[in-house]
């Protein structure tokens, strides 16, 4: 009996992204296949940013097109593509800095709810039990229950970022782009950020994750893509990322681990 093919959700087909003179992607022929979580690692410089923003609409590429479950990205505004069903944990977090923690929650769980913020939400805040109840779960696991009446801009940056996880989780994204979910966080935050990430796996929530941390990447990764200086140039199981002679190379001789 044949195996079921893959089911591709996010392929970025050809894409090139020049800055001026400078080649920042060429060539990039990347499939994500659907419930897994894919990796894109590579030196510093060697565009994995400019990857992420192509994909979510925040730079066009020179040429290609990405394409998701049969919808091209390529030309749409990156809210038609959050949407979509694409969310983002940016390396800066961006939260509301002035609202309570729960409150951050609450309002992506709102929009994922009535399709955009409204103005004067929290007015209704109180009563929407349903809402509160889902934010108060989400911040549970992520570890900030006990913060969630404080002032989002007084949290640590590690746990910004944990809430600015939170605040993409709650809308059910079915596919979530991670750049770098740990940078600033403690071993044992990462641990925690790790563990959570491993939980939601379950749902079938689709995740790329940028990362140059390879305690996290090979905690999580089920597939591998290197990126060395703007090309693709090895993809495939994280073993074989770990063995793989060019990618020892792109690593100025050091070793994955
Ligand atoms: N807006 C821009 N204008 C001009 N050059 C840019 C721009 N954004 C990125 N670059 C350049 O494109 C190349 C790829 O950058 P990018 O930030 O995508 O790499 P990266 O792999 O994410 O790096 P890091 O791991 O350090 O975050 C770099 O040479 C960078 O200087």
């Amino acid at each position: 009996m044949s195996e079921t093919p893959p089911n591709i959700i996010l392929h970025a087909a050809d894409v090139h992204k020049n800055f001026g003179g400078l080649r920042a992607l060429s060539d990039i022929d990347l499939q994500i296949e659907e419930g897994k979580t894919h990796a894109i690692i590579g030196p510093n410089g060697a565009g994995k940013s400019t990857l992420l923003n192509v994909i979510i609409g925040r730079i066009p590429p020179t040429s290609g097109a990405v394409v998701f479950d049969g919808t091209v990205l390529t030309g749409k505004a990156p809210y038609e593509i959050n949407q979509l069903g694409i969310s983002r944990v940016f390396q800066t977090p961006e939260i509301f800095p002035d609202l309570p923690v729960l409150h951050n929650v609450m309002a992506p769980a709102f929009a994922r709810r009535d399709g955009a913020f409204r103005i004067n939400m929290f007015r209704s805040v109180e009563s929407e039990g349903e809402i509160r109840q889902e934010a108060e779960d989400m911040l549970n696991d992520i570890g900030l229950h006990g913060r969630r009446e404080d002032h989002a801009g007084s949290l640590s940056r590690g746990d910004k970022r944990r809430l600015e996880l939170a605040m993409c989780l709650i809308q059910r994204p079915r596919l979530l782009l991670l750049d770098e979910p740990t940078a600033g966080m403690s071993r044992h935050d990462t641990n925690s950020t790790i563990d959570l990430l491993r939980k939601i796996k379950s749902s079938g929530m689709t995740k790329v994750i940028i990362e140059h941390d390879m305690h996290v990447v090979f905690s999580l990764a089920d597939r591998i893509s290197v990126l060395a200086q703007g090309r693709i140039i090895a993809s495939g199981l994280p073993q074989e990322i770990k063995e793989d002679p060019r990618v020892q190379e792109a690593y100025l001789g050091g070793s994955v681990e």
